[in-house]
This record gives C-alpha cells, structure tokens and sequence, in this order.
C-alpha cells in the first residue's frame, strides 16, 4: 500500500513566532489524523524549533535543500549531517525555485539525492515542467529526463526513501492549477517510466504528490485521482486552517 502524504512547503515565509503559531495550530488540526503523512517544511533556522515543537505529534519536519558535499567551505550550506544531528529526517530536493533561482541543475540534485539518502533521509524529489514545454507538447519529456538525470542511478532499495512531487513550474504559486485529468495523465506516465526502469515493486509502492496551486476548494478533486498520492502545498500551508482541510481532502 502506498503511502498518503501531504506536506507543507513554507518557502521563505515564517519568522519564529509566526513558525510557533502556525505549527501549534497544526498540531491542535492534525494529531488525530490516520493514514495519511504530515510533512512540514519551515526555514533551516526554524527547524530544531520545528522539532520541538510537533515532538510526539506524528508531524514530520523537512528541509527545503540541503548541500550535496559533506562538510566543507561552502559558505551559507547546511550539510546532511547538520539536518539529521538536529533531528530532520526528510529534506525537499529539486524544487523549481532551486533549480530556477539558484541554478540547480539535475547532475547536482543527484548528487543531493545520494547524499541524503546516504544519510537515511527521506527525500521528496521535485521535477516538472515549464508553461513553454507544455504548450509546445513536450512535457512528458522534460519530465521523463529529469527523472532519469537525477534519480535513475539508484537501486532499487533506495526507492522506499523516495516520494516523488510532481509540480508543473506554471501551476506554482500562479492560481492555475493543472486539471485533475492533467494531473492524473502526467503522474500516470511517471509511474511508468519508473515501472519500466526498476519493476512494479517499486512503481506501486512510490508516492507521487502533485503541486501547483493545491487549495481546499480543488484538493479532493485532484486526490481522487488513482495515481496522486497527495499534494506538496505552498501558499495555502501558511494558513492552518487551509492546510488542515487539504490534509483531510482525502
Ligand atoms: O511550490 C509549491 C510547493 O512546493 C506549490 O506552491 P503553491 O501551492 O503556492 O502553488
């Protein structure tokens, strides 16, 4: 059975008291939810506080990058072993921003990817497509080869590490969202271009969350879909109560 996950992805939003806020809320929303995976990703500075805070809440907490080298003079990185000494278990990688803002490249994310999962991190793999590439009908192309660029030199064990986000780069943060049909074509084609590298063993098992412009008022119909197994939020995780109600879209 594969897992359900909904996570959080606050971005560069959330100053300390505004991060305790917004997660005791989430705490008081979501302690009793089943079967379903809460991930929250607050700032690097906020993580311990981020621990602390959801201790014993079943609420995971996740970084939003991570340095691919172990240690070294890479002014302003967090390394693996920073996150995981403090607690964090699960890290974001590949998200557009990084890779559009910060000029992360797919030969860098797998190098990312081995290190965490080196680290027994948990990694929530992002990837996509650009409004340009949809319209010029190549997204399942772009998509196909960043999957193979960043994640098609592992083995088969490392997959029960992996959840895969599947975030159009037009549907984020825009209010355009992909159609619950888009989305279900676009995250059943990734199902099988993972089925067909490394077995249904893995493709069945792998979580696939869809994001851009995830809301309450269009979560359920986009869940719904057989081959989305959750949604990575941005904008509507900063309100708990929009998020509490995402997370019970299901
Ligand atoms: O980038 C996203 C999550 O990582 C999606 O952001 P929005 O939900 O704000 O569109």
């Amino acid at each position: 059975m594969r897992k359900r996950v909904v996570a959080g992805n606050w971005k560069m939003n959330n100053n300390l008291e505004e991060t305790g806020a917004l997660l005791s809320g989430l705490k008081t929303k979501l302690e009793e939810r089943q079967g379903t995976e809460i991930i929250v990703a607050p700032t690097f500075i906020n993580l311990p506080y981020a621990l602390e805070a959801l201790k014993d809440s079943g609420i995971k907490v996740a970084s939003q990058n991570m340095h691919q080298a172990e240690n070294g003079a890479f002014t302003g990185e967090i390394s693996a072993n920073m996150l995981t000494s403090v607690g964090v278990r699960t890290v974001i990688l590949g998200h557009s921003e990084r890779r559009a803002y910060f000029g992360e490249k797919d030969e860098v994310l797998a190098e990312k990817v081995t290190t965490a999962l080196k680290h027994k991190m948990q990694v929530i793999f992002c990837f996509g497509e650009e409004l340009e590439e949809r319209k010029s009908n190549n997204h399942f192309q772009v998509v196909e080869e960043q999957l193979k660029a960043a994640l098609f030199h592992l083995d088969k064990g490392s997959w029960q590490n992996i959840i895969l986000a599947y975030e159009p780069v037009w549907a984020i943060g825009t209010g355009e969202t992909a159609s619950p049909e888009q989305a279900q074509e676009m995250h059943a084609f990734i199902r099988n271009v993972i089925k067909e590298k490394f077995g249904t063993e893995v493709s069945d098992e792998i979580s696939i969350l869809y994001g851009g412009s995830v809301k309450p008022a269009n979560a359920a119909e986009i869940f719904a879909k057989p081959d989305v197994d959750g949604g990575l939020i941005g904008g509507a995780s900063l309100d708990v109560d929009s998020f509490a109600a995402i997370a019970n879209a299901f």
